[in-house]
């Protein structure tokens, strides 16, 4: 299994300060910046796009950006966050026409590839692409909103997630999105999740380090 990786959604940070949150909540020990893009169309919210991600690398983050695109059509924006820097671009089969074609889009592009998985989203795609995906995202909540709470039937959907990974014998991400927070990590990571986006939890927290010191205090009881 792959290194806890905790990956803040700055879907809760503070807009207006972007760069300035982006610094802080890494200095306070996250790993990755994930970066969730909303269309209003594929979900009923709009947000942040590829000129935000070049920016955030034009400012000087250095750290991976997995950028999870809640948009459709997926393959016409996929160059343009591979231009802008992102590390992970993760998309929903559902939302492209040819999950094949965008998962080699992202690949080709230099690129770390993924799907993902809305709470009612059966996981079978993955029979046929398992080999063209770096990370597998399971949303706990409905897309396009943050400050929702975990759904609890994803424990079981992550526990057969981490077995199709475990099968498979690759390296395979297993993130989990959605109402993560200090009380619920360790049971997530047991479940099988290694890589933990958590926005409000975090950016709505007065201090990003202790949040963040918590969790990791929590994924070791998880996975001593
Ligand atoms: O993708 C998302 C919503 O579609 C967010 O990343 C997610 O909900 C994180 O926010 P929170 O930790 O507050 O639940």
């Amino acid at each position: 299994m792959q290194p806890f990786v905790i990956a803040p959604s700055i879907l809760s940070a503070d807009f207006a300060r972007l760069g300035e949150e982006v610094d802080n909540v890494l200095a306070a020990g996250a790993d990755f910046v994930h970066f969730d893009v909303m269309d209003n169309h594929y979900v009923p919210n709009l947000t942040i796009g590829p000129m935000v991600c070049a920016a955030l690398r034009k400012y000087g983050v250095t750290a991976p950006i997995d950028a999870h695109l809640m948009v459709s059509p997926v393959d016409r924006i996929v160059g343009d966050f591979i231009e802008a820097g992102a590390t992970y671009i993760t998309f929903h089969p559902e939302a492209s026409l040819h999950v094949d074609r965008s998962l080699q889009l992202i690949r080709e592009g230099g690129c770390k590839s993924g799907l993902v998985f809305n709470p009612a989203t059966p996981l079978d795609v993955l029979e046929y692409v398992m080999d063209k995906v770096d990370m597998i995202l399971l949303m706990s909540v409905n897309p396009g909103f943050g400050g929702q709470k975990f759904i609890p039937g994803t424990l079981d959907k992550l526990r057969k997630a981490r077995a199709l990974i475990d099968a498979s014998g690759r390296d395979i991400r297993l993130e989990i999105d959605g109402g993560v927070n200090v009380n619920n990590i360790r049971e997530i990571a047991a479940a099988g999740a290694d890589t933990f986006v958590a926005g409000s939890a975090i950016f709505n927290a007065p201090d990003y380090k202790e949040v963040i010191e918590k969790m990791r205090a929590e994924l070791a009881l998880a996975r001593p």
